[in-house]
């Protein structure tokens, strides 16, 4: 997972990039203004994310129809020392998410309304998780965006879009998954200094993803840890060739989809953590299909160009299934272009 909240540089931090006394002169002293004078109620769906896209390690990634959906019931505080919180998990996660303020969305959203003085209010947090965990969907992003969505709702003048951008994107320390987990479609994003910048592509009509999910997990964190500190010049040149290539095929020439998909950052190097995926990645590229690591692994990407080439990499995935002992679960998902979206409820 790309969490950085509460590793090295502080909490606070890892929010804002700013002390909160810096933002708040005054504060951390300054008491927390009381949340909410009416109850609030909403339903929030935010989407699975495939990033990298072959060569585009850490900068592009793709909303995937396919969510995540969380019922949110929040209330003025009854005991005006501390936030009641209930949190209940179906579905993905239901055997291991903490049941508490621990749990990830909710620690982060009281932290985002800390840092913006509020404090939080009565919150009960019903998710119902449809995105499966550490297989390389943005998962952690898709929590991530729905804090910052939720946080954006409750505090009383709601947070910038430039805010929501910086603050999911410093937690999980690289944007690809986390943008457009938060507004869809297709996202090329980067960083200056501590500022991350991001434009979306348009993708080409014909544009088609296809899905390969294993029944094993692979760790964000652990994957990031194989990763050489040092790449060759060579190296690093040709993935520069094939970025730039990528975004040119995905919007106006998916043709070039197979050349453009071409890594040479870190799917080879991750070869063991995932050598499955990496022997159906091979097979599909065999066949001339689009296919990469979807983000960090093990679940496997078809960029494909039309619907027939799209029926073919899925009929290819499951031959493959059926020829190795390998689990494979395959579908054709839509782009979703949109990304983190919330629903009123009346009360
Ligand atoms: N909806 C969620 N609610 C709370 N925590 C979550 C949620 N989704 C993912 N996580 C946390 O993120 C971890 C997976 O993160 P990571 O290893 O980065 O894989 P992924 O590729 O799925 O993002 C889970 O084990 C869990 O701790
Ligand atoms: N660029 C990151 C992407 C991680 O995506 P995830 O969905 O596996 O969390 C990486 O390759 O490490």
């Amino acid at each position: 997972m790309g969490i950085t909240l509460g590793q090295g540089i502080g909490a606070e931090e890892a929010l804002t990039g700013e002390s909160r006394s810096a933002q708040h002169p005054g504060s951390p002293a300054a008491p927390l203004t009381a949340p909410l004078t009416a109850p609030r109620s909403f339903r929030l769906r935010v989407p699975a994310t495939s990033a990298n896209l072959g060569p585009g390690y850490d900068c592009m990634g793709l909303a995937l129809d396919l969510h995540d959906i969380i019922d949110v019931v929040a209330t003025p505080r009854r005991d005006g020392d501390r936030p009641q919180v209930t949190v209940s998990v179906e579905g993905e996660g239901a055997a291991t998410l903490p049941r508490d303020a621990t749990h990830l969305v909710v620690s982060l959203i009281e932290r985002i309304m800390a840092r913006h003085g509020v404090g939080m209010p009565d919150l009960e947090v019903r998710a119902h998780n449809h995105i499966p965990h550490s297989r390389g969907l943005g998962s952690s992003a898709a929590a991530v965006a729905s804090a910052v969505i939720i946080a954006d709702e409750l505090l009383p003048d709601g947070l910038t879009d430039e805010e929501k951008l910086q603050i999911g994107s410093r937690v999980e320390g690289h944007p690809d998954n986390y943008v457009p987990a938060l507004r869809g479609g297709v996202a090329l994003s980067w960083q200056e200094g501590d500022r991350f910048h991001t434009v979306p592509l348009i993708p080409h009509e014909e544009l088609r993803t296809v899905l390969a999910v294993p029944d094993v997990e692979q760790s964000t964190a652990e994957a990031r840890g194989v990763l050489p500190e040092v790449v060759l010049h060579a190296d690093a040149a040709a993935n520069s060739a094939r970025t730039g290539l990528l975004v040119h095929a995905l919007t106006s020439a998916p043709e070039l989809l197979l050349a453009a998909t071409c890594d040479r950052l870190h799917q080879e190097q991750r070869r063991a953590a995932f050598a499955p995926s990496m022997a159906l990645v091979d097979s599909l590229r065999e066949a001339g299909h689009a296919a990469v690591i979807s983000g960090a692994g093990p679940s496997v990407l078809v960029l494909a160009a039309g619907d027939s080439a799209a029926r073919a990499a899925w009929s290819h995935i499951a031959d493959h299934a059926a020829r190795t002992d390998d689990m494979w679960t395959p579908a054709i998902l839509p782009i979703s272009r949109a990304g983190a979206t919330v629903e009123e409820y009346p009360r």
